[in-house]
């Protein structure tokens, strides 16, 4: 069940949310062997937002770029971090939407050192997590909610998807949900509760990554990685909304002109796997920029697949594209920024996704405990006050069942082992006055995962209440209320 909750501009048309990619560059050093003469670079930083390139057709004139802003070669990955990324995680942790960042750009241009940077530089993803789990800690501290973390790390290999996570060296497929949500079954997500936690496995995943020396680059990415952290929000008390939300967080391989790089064998192999997906990528930037949204190829590559959110999808997403400075770098520099500028017109819709959460506990502290329903068909249980709740929010009400349509037979029961299945049965039968509508007291009630107890010294008693839908049960001198789906 999804709702729009925020975002930058406002279809005029639609009504929807839209968030226009916010498109970054950065160039590094320009780098030369001890032994030789530094390049000549053919770009220069006209302002904070400007770049300015050698014209390829005339040496003696610039060609200008504007973008969000552009980060010269001193510029500091606390600065990078600071402008980009940091302004967009709000929508993450506060609104729970979608953020996507990637970083674009030929072989070594600085994507891995923007996005991991090293212990004495960090980059994004240590400065992010250290931001997200201090930011939650902030608001769940003032509030009612309770903020769940958990990451994923995948990289995208020779056009196949592997599980930095997970050793095993298994291969996954990609599916997309209902929602247009691009799922990865059986893919590792491990709860990290603060920074300690995530570097634990993080640390040891990104020795994983596949890492080679090409002539371009000492250590060069020979794959496409992804950080996937996701959030799920849960209020304590009524209405118990439940938002979900994934950051991701992409290094991409660099483009690689083989003519220069010279690469053989493997090398070549991997390099025109990358090439290939990065082309496209283009392809997909194109469709979306043409405001093709029909004839967008995601499907023709993993990569793209998995972006579908970050372009044209769901995300507030922002990109930094990495550029080479010197001279023998500018056809890929005009390519890249090619790329920068029709990425900059992409725009997306992002959303907050809600749900109902299935039982909650009316006090945690207390002997009350929750009763689990299930109903056999995927729509959830609303009771009135929630549905009441739901059209306020403007959800899509439709998908629920009013709780009082319910048949008990569909009510698969799970109850804490305290309270006998007999007396919850008993209990159950006793109140089918809570199921309105229905001629006679339910015959069947499945309770799969309730230990029998025969020891029912208590007669149970019923309290239904039509309004909350909670009823208590009273059983060896204890009370035990028990709520159904709010
Ligand atoms: N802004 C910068 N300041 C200083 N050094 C940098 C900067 N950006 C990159 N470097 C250095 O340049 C080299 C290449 O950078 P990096 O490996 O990040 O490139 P890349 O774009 O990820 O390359 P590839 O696509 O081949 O993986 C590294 O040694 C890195 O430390």
């Amino acid at each position: 069940m999804l709702i729009s909750l925020h975002s930058d501009l406002v279809d005029p048309n639609s009504g929807k949310n839209m968030s226009k990619i916010n498109v970054y560059l950065r160039f590094r050093p320009v780098f030369h062997k001890p032994d030789e003469e530094p390049e000549d670079s053919c770009i220069r930083s006209a302002d904070n937002s400007t770049i300015e390139m050698i014209n390829l057709r005339n040496t003696q004139e610039t060609v200008s770029y504007k973008f969000q802003q552009v980060f010269g070669e001193n510029s500091s990955q606390e600065e990078v971090f600071g402008t980009a990324l940091q302004p967009l995680l709000s929508h993450f942790t506060d609104d729970v939407q979608n953020v996507s960042v990637f970083a674009y750009g030929p072989t070594g241009s600085g994507k891995t050192f923007t996005i991991l940077g090293s212990d004495e530089t960090p980059g994004f993803i240590p400065r992010t997590l250290r931001h997200l789990f201090a930011r939650t800690r902030k608001n769940c501290s003032s509030s009612n909610i309770t903020a769940t973390f958990s990451m994923s790390y995948i990289e995208i290999y020779q056009e196949n998807v592997h599980d930095l996570l997970d050793d095993r060296k298994k291969l996954f497929s990609l599916r997309q949900d209902n929602c247009g949500n691009i799922l990865i079954p059986g893919i590792t997500e491990i709860k990290v509760e603060n920074f300690n936690d995530f570097e634990k496995y993080f640390v040891p995943a990104s020795h994983q990554r596949r890492m080679a020396k090409t002539s371009l680059n000492e250590r060069s990415s020979r794959s496409h990685t992804i950080l996937i952290v996701k959030l799920t929000t849960q209020e304590r008390k009524a209405p118990f909304l439940r938002k979900t939300a994934k950051l991701s967080i992409v290094d991409l391989a660099g483009s690689e002109d083989n003519r220069q790089t010279g690469n053989r064998g493997l090398r070549l192999k991997e390099s025109s796997a990358i090439n290939t997906s990065l082309h496209v990528l283009g392809k997909v930037v194109v469709a979306l920029n043409k405001n093709n949204q029909h004839r967008v190829p995601y499907r023709d590559s993993k990569l793209t697949r998995l972006l579908q959110d970050s372009l044209g999808g769901s995300s507030h997403t922002c990109m930094v594209v990495n550029l080479s400075p010197e001279m023998s770098s500018i056809f890929d520099t005009q390519r890249a920024l090619n790329f920068a500028t029709k990425s900059m017109t992409i725009i997306n819709r992002p959303f907050t996704r809600v749900e109902v959460a299935e039982f909650t506990p009316s006090n945690e502290k207390d002997e009350t405990e929750t009763v689990n329903r299930k109903h056999k068909s995927t729509a959830p249980i609303l009771s009135p006050s929630m549905l009441e709740e739901a059209k306020k929010l403007k959800l899509p009400v439709e998908r629920f069942v009013d709780i009082e349509n319910v048949k008990p037979e569909d009510a698969a029961i799970k109850a804490h082992k305290q309270v006998p299945q007999k007396v919850l049965i008993e209990s159950i039968r006793n109140s089918a006055n809570i199921f309105k509508g229905l001629e006679q007291t339910p015959k069947k009630i499945t309770s799969n995962d309730i230990s029998v107890n025969d020891d029912i010294s208590v007669p149970p008693k019923m309290t239904p209440s039509k309004q909350s839908q909670v009823f208590t049960v009273q059983h060896n001198n204890k009370q035990f209320t028990f709520k159904f789906k709010t």
